[in-house]
């Protein structure tokens, strides 16, 4: 019987989900649309930044041994024989007493071995030609950026896996990545079912509320890194419930849907897991909210019975979908990021399951606290809205108090 159910341990319901998981395909888009997305392969420097010795500061381009002993009181002399901003190159190898002007970033003639910043020199002109008196001794290498002091031709630069950030987008296009390989998002499709369901543009009529859950786990795959794909919403039956559901397998990488996982007399996913032959691997988990959720595979295909009580359906999805997307995507760090913080206030109840609550964490004193983001119960919505943690508190404890150290799994990242 489906309905009998046993609670099992977060973290076994979490491990259950990753034995299933696969790993998606790479697809490459152009750099201009790689910000956010994740790095399918590692990628090596194939050429040494700067691919040239290159000068820091505007300046001369000079031989060090003819500064040495120039100062202020007694400046050395030399023939500036050539003229060179970035992105030009003086061909010629500088000689005894020659500089070359040289603006930041223009690669250093050879024959030179250091630059002597603008500030540090007069310029003059003698009959015709140009000279510069250089007024402070210059050491050998001085103000040169070499060639491959920032990156080694060779070296692995970025890992398979890492989150494509303004940083990765700019070490990206210094190598060449006018298309950059990225782990292809995951379609998962989305469906509301219960018969109480209005659509968001409808009045309110009685006994019926609006379909947020849809929403909010649209927005939730989206901000995981996945592509949503919306279904709309099922009323509570269970032949067209079940033809729905299977046509959308076949169109989606995974299907969340939300409600109709409990034990009432219309929470028809039971039945409808039973109908597709669905492997069920958890049914009951020892947390609060979100106990219900319920996860199958069916046809290789995972589905997520979220539960139909808004907090419970948020939690959910970031405890047991959102690592499986990190997974598909070949993510560095999969799951929340999680930290410690320090309880701002007393949480007296005692906790039989695992409580993921909904929580706000702040700075203060270069100490992070977190407070509660407002009422707490599972079938509420408008803490979600403040949240920016989850807060969890161990099953099997009496109650927590003001000042206790906490782990908290930050929403967003
Ligand atoms: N006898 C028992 N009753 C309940 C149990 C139980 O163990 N024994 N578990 C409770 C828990 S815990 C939860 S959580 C809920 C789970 O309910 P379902 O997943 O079956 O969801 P529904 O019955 O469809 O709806 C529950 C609640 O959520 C509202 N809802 C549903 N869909 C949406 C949506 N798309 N947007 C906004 N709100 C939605 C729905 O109207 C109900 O109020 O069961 C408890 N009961
Ligand atoms: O699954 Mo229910 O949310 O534990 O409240
Ligand atoms: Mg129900």
């Amino acid at each position: 019987m489906l309905n009998e159910r046993n609670p099992i341990p977060v973290q076994e319901a979490i491990a259950k989900v990753r034995s299933c998981y696969q790993t998606g395909q790479t697809e490459w888009v152009p750099l201009t649309e790689a910000a956010s997305r994740i790095l399918a392969i590692d990628i090596t420097a194939d050429h040494h930044v700067p691919p040239f010795d290159r000068s820091p500061y505007d300046g001369y381009a000079i031989r060090s041994v003819d500064t040495t002993g120039a100062s202020t009181d007694q400046p050395q002399q030399l023939e500036v024989v050539g003229h060179i901003g970035a992105g030009s190159v003086y061909t010629e190898p500088l000689t005894d007493q020659q500089a070359v002007r040289i603006m930041t970033g223009a690669a250093i003639p050879e024959g030179a071995d250091a630059v002597v910043m603008l500030e540090d020199t007069t310029a003059l002109e003698i009959e015709g030609k140009s000279y510069v008196n250089v007024m402070k001794t210059i050491a050998h290498q001085q103000n040169v950026s070499f060639k491959g002091e920032d990156v080694r031709q060779g070296e692995v630069i970025m890992k398979k896996g890492t989150e494509i950030n303004p940083g990765v987008i700019a070490l990206l296009a210094t190598f060449g990545y006018a298309s950059v390989p990225v782990a292809k998002k995951p379609v998962v499709g989305v469906i509301a079912t219960g018969s109480e369901l209005l659509e968001v543009s409808d009045p309110l009529e009685p006994g019926k509320i609006r379909n947020s859950n849809a929403y909010m786990v649209m927005a939730q795959l989206e901000r995981a890194g996945a592509i949503p794909h919306y279904y709309g919403q099922l009323a509570d039956d269970l032949e067209s419930s079940i033809e729905k559901i299977s046509a959308v397998l076949e169109e989606v990488d995974f299907l969340i849907t939300t409600g109709g996982v409990s034990v009432g007399d219309f929470d028809l996913l039971p039945e409808i897991y039973q109908a597709l032959e669905a492997d069920v691997l958890f049914n009951k988990v020892a947390m609060r909210p979100g106990s219900v959720t319920t996860v199958s595979t069916t046809a290789n295909k995972l589905l997520f019975g979220l539960s139909g009580n808004p907090s419970a359906c948020y939690v959910g999805f970031e405890l047991f979908t959102r690592p499986l997307i990190d997974h598909y995507l070949g993510k560095v760090q999969i799951g929340l990021y999680r930290t410690e913080a320090l309880l701002d206030a007393d949480i007296p109840k005692a906790n039989p399951f695992s409580r993921f609550i909904r929580g706000y964490y702040y700075l203060q004193d270069q100490t992070v606290f977190v407070q509660l983001a407002g009422k707490d119960k599972s079938n509420m919505v408008h803490s979600l809205a403040n949240a920016n943690c989850l807060i969890e508190l161990p099953g099997g404890t009496a109650g927590f108090n003001k000042g206790d150290r906490v782990l908290i799994h930050r929403l967003g990242e």
